[in-house]
């Protein structure tokens, strides 16, 4: 599958294109593109508040690339990405770890803050387990918010419609590879704030997509998609819930199991979801080998309220075993020429091997009443 970063050539608009020449030499090899807002989540049951928390994708992206993005051992403590992100003067999670380490631009406009209202009955693999309301709106990301370099990979990751057609298709212009979360593309809002679709083939994001790598949709979003007509652009990856995910190309498909989770809260499971699939890309692994990285993430996520702490002897294990599995650390798939889509020989292995950890981690999850989720916060 090509690329679709377009050649340094083309960087011409809004800088010096030597400027941007030489940042890509003097810049890590695989420095990434983060963009889309952080959010307050206000988590509702039953009438009631049960949790606020930090939100937005960026946040949950964030949380994942910088656990298992492949780095130097010089390199601990961030991995090489740039997030960018708006809030307002009332954002409350500034010193929380992914807005601490990439802060956010700051607005007039509120931070943008979502109401997920959660059913009363515990949600079925498919259905909608919460209905999400955006209460505020921060402003748009505009293409002149992004910086003037090349960057290895870029993904566009809004919730509330923030990442605009234009800001989209200059991410595309910067970035070598760009995964996009298909809700920053087809998310409205109607009167009162709640969450609507459109149909993707009728926004102007629809004649970008042969220049966007993948793009990721969730089973409700996937019909608004249309998954027959966008497999033919770029791969098209429909995440399952509770039963993993699978892949669509042009001319073939892929399923991929999932892994054990207690799910507690199903925010960010997506979000975790991509990143784990980009850092499985950034490792060397073939699309399909990755998105096994992207349901484990989920199915961390689903585990914990609001952004997951991962257990550091869990991201230990993670990267034994990638260092173990994959090959081509020094020269990934992502920074090449093509993807692999389809599954390695490998892929079972790797996902036993993964499994094993996810056990574990769910196990001493559930042994231990310090882990603070009092429960499952998307069902009684
Ligand atoms: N209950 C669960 N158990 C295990 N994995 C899960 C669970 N829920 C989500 N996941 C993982 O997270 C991914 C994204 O979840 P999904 O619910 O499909 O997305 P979204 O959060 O966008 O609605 C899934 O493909 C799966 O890998
Ligand atoms: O749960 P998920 O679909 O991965 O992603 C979620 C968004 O849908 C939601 O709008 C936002 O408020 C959450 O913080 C999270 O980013």
């Amino acid at each position: 599958m090509p690329l679709a970063a377009e050649p340094v050539e083309a960087l011409e608009e809004g800088g010096n294109q030597q400027q941007l020449l030489l940042a890509t030499k003097g810049g890590p090899a695989l420095e990434g593109l983060v963009v889309g807002s952080y959010c307050h989540d206000v988590l509702i049951r039953g009438g009631r508040v049960v949790g606020e928390t930090l939100g937005g994708a960026a946040a949950f992206v964030s949380n994942v690339l910088d656990a298992a993005s492949p780095r130097e051992e010089e390199e601990q403590e961030a991995a090489p990405f740039v997030v960018v992100s708006k809030v307002g003067r009332d954002f409350a999670y500034a010193s929380a770890p992914a807005p601490a380490r990439r802060p956010p631009l700051l607005c007039a406009s509120p931070t943008t803050s979502f109401h997920a209202q959660f059913s009363e009955a515990a949600a079925s693999a498919h259905a909608p387990d919460r209905e999400l309301r955006r209460v505020r709106a921060c402003d748009p990301i505009y293409p002149a918010d992004l910086p003037d370099r090349r960057f290895a990979y870029g993904l566009a990751v809004g919730v509330a419609g923030e990442v605009l057609p234009e800001t989209l298709e200059r991410m595309i212009r910067l970035c070598r590879a760009v995964l996009v979360d298909a809700q920053a593309l087809i998310r409205a809002f109607d009167a009162d704030g709640a969450v609507c679709h459109v149909s993707l083939e009728d926004t102007p994001y629809a004649r970008l997509l042969p220049r966007v790598a993948f793009l990721k949709a969730s089973s409700e979003e996937a019909p608004y998609v249309g998954v027959e007509t966008a497999r033919r652009r770029c791969c098209v990856i429909v995440t399952e819930g509770r039963d993993g995910c699978r892949l669509f190309w042009d001319g073939g498909e892929a399923r991929v199991a999932p892994f054990p989770a207690v799910q507690v809260d199903p925010t960010g499971a997506g979000d975790s979801f991509l990143a784990g699939f980009a850092a499985g890309l950034l490792w060397g692994l073939p699309a399909t080998d990755a998105a096994l990285l992207g349901n484990f993430f989920g199915a961390a996520a689903v585990s914990q309220v609001g952004v997951p702490t991962f257990h550091p002897k869990m991201l230990q294990a993670v990267k034994e075993i990638l260092e173990d599995k994959t090959t081509k650390r020094s020269s990934p798939c992502i920074n090449g020429t093509t993807f692999t889509l389809e599954r390695s020989n490998m892929h079972d292995e790797l996902h036993t091997a993964l499994q094993e950890t996810a056990r574990l981690m769910s196990e001493q999850q559930q042994a231990d009443p310090a882990n603070g989720n009092g429960g499952d916060i998307c069902s009684t």
